[in-house]
């Protein structure tokens, strides 16, 4: 039985992963925490997320709980992520990190726990994302370099605080990937006035931001006369939350290092 710890536990995904946790036969909810100062402090983690009294109560530090659980499950933004990789790295826990929107710097210095604890860190933890990425390689692979021009469209909620989502990135940065490309030199985030026609080698992002959309994807291939679509939509944050606990039972008997998605699912390659 793994025992799990959801840091963020109030938050959208906080909620939805008490609930993915209750359901699963191979976990048990050890804790969960809350900002420092939080009024929410001895709530119980069951009556916060809608799934009736569990009798664990929010805490708002990991050195509260720091006995009683074996993978920390993060969902909240990059400087409370890597304060707790210090944690789980000099405790001897390991973590599963849904966090997007690090800068290049944050994710080296998250690149950098790699040696000190094992870690799963995927900024889309859902089974259709993950198969989704290989079948874009498989589509750059054969129309990227014919003509086709590639755009990455992604709609989410009004609340999101980061853009592109971190799983627009990561499809452009595999499409990219395929194509001998890098979105450093060919990502193109924003057009606006007389900007020029397109490049034939950009890869374009656009982000849209309204109402409660959980998130959709699309990268699109277009050219005279044809195009293609590949498109994920999330209609619920179980999908995230049921691949989070899945990756948290996984990462429960690996060594240490920087694994992703695909790895935990068994999709060798690449992505
Ligand atoms: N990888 C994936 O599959 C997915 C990733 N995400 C990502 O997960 C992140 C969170 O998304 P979402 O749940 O919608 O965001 P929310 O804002 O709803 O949740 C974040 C939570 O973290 C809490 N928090 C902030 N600082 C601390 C702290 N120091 N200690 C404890 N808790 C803290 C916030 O508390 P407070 O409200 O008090 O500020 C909030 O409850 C985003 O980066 C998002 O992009 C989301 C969905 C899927
Ligand atoms: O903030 C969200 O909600 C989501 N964030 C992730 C991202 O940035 O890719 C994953 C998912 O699309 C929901």
């Amino acid at each position: 039985m793994t025992r799990i710890a959801i840091v963020g536990v109030a938050g959208r995904m906080g909620r939805t992963l008490v609930n993915a946790v209750q359901q699963d036969d191979g976990a048990t909810l050890a804790g969960g925490i809350v900002e420092p100062g939080s009024s929410l402090v001895g709530a119980d983690l069951g009556e916060l997320a809608g799934a009736g009294r569990v009798g664990v109560a929010a805490v708002d530090s990991l050195a509260a709980i720091v006995d009683d659980f074996d993978v920390l499950i993060d969902f909240t933004a990059p400087r409370v992520t890597l304060s707790n990789l210090a944690f789980c790295a000099a405790h001897g826990k390991r973590m599963v990190i849904g966090t997007t929107g690090l800068s290049d710097d944050e994710l080296a210095e998250l690149d950098g726990f790699r040696e000190r604890l094992p870690f799963v860190f995927a900024p889309n933890m859902s089974v259709g994302v993950n198969l989704t990425l290989k079948l874009l390689e498989t589509a750059a692979r054969a129309l990227g370099d014919e003509g086709y021009d590639i755009e990455v469209i992604e709609a989410h909620h009004r609340h999101k605080v980061d853009a592109p989502s971190g799983t627009a990135l990561k499809m452009g940065e595999v499409v990219a990937e395929s194509l001998g490309r890098t979105l450093k030199e060919h990502g193109v985030f924003e057009r606006v006035g007389q900007c020029g026609p397109r490049t034939d080698k950009e890869i374009g992002f656009a982000t849209v931001r309204a109402g409660d959309i959980v998130g959709e994807h699309t990268v699109m291939f277009a050219t005279e006369g044809e195009r293609i679509e590949i498109t994920h939509k999330a209609s619920s944050r179980m999908t995230f939350a049921k691949g989070a606990v899945r990756a948290a039972r996984w990462v429960a008997d690996q060594d240490k290092g920087r694994y992703s998605m695909q790895d935990v699912l068994g999709l060798t390659g690449s992505v």
